[in-house]
């Protein structure tokens, strides 16, 4: 990580240890916040544009809070249910792994017992699909989250999309947040359609993995708006 020449012209040892430290914490905060809400969001549209009487269910629950005047805010998100059941069911299905881990000091975990200073990574993709915690794991069914209590934010270990824990992601309530933000403004707004040519059957649902789990083939949709009253 090169910090330009005119920057560390002049400075002492100790201030560009301190550049290189901030700099550091600058380039995580965009590396972690900024592909990680997009993709879920695109992961989101592409389960409901496959699956439209969903779609068509989240809107009718925003309709019914809110009218057709109000926009999706803040404040709202607590009373659209179905809209946290969809970013729960994201969350589940789409989640890769989290960042690597290293035990600190020799545990047992679950009768393994893991050696002192091991790198941990935990496979979330195979939590949200195992099939002897969820019943038919690889289908997308936000309902499942209407009868269940299950807190996504740290405290529920069979769900944990920001980890969990003292390292747990920091941009948690953010990302939380714009999740349910985004994603029933644009339901709200537009109506949808498929591009390219493809259909709610055909669709191209592949993964690639990366830090984030991606769309290899990313998502191609037609958006008209929607005129709310005011
Ligand atoms: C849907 C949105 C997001 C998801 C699913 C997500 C998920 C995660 C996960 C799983 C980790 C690793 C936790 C662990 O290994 O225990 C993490 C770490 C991190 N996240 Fe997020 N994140 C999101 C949004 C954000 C945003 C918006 C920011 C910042 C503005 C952010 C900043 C970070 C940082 C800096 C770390 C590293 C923390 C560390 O190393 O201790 N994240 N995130």
């Amino acid at each position: 990580m090169d910090i330009p020449r005119a920057i560390w012209r002049g400075r002492t040892k100790p201030e560009l240890l301190k550049l290189y430290y901030f700099r550091g914490i600058d380039i995580d905060l965009v590396v972690a916040g900024v592909d990680t809400t997009p993709t879920a969001v695109e992961w989101a549209m592409a389960e409901l544009l496959r699956h439209p009487e969903k779609m068509a269910k989240a809107r009718a629950e925003i309709e019914q809070a809110l009218g057709m005047d109000t926009k999706v805010r803040e404040s709202d998100i607590p009373r659209l249910h179905y809209l946290q059941a969809i970013v729960k069911e994201i969350a589940r299905l789409y989640s890769p792994f989290l960042l690597p881990h290293k035990a600190d000091t020799e545990v047992d975990l679950c009768g393994f017992k893991i050696p002192k200073n091991t790198q941990i990574m935990v496979n979330m993709w195979a939590m949200g699909r195992d099939s002897s915690v969820w019943q038919d794991p690889d289908r997308f069914e936000p309902e499942r989250f209407l009868d269940i209590e299950v807190d996504i934010r740290g405290t529920d270990f069979e769900l944990i999309p920001f980890g969990a824990g003292r390292r747990t992601c920091p941009g948690m309530l953010l990302g939380y947040r714009m999740l349910h933000l985004i994603l029933g403004s644009l339901i709200q707004s537009f109506d949808w359609e498929l591009g390219n040519g493809e259909t709610p059957k055909t669709m191209d649902m592949s993964e690639k993995l990366g830090v984030t789990l991606n769309k290899a083939k990313p998502l191609y949709v037609i958006a008209t708006p929607i005129k709310l009253q005011h």
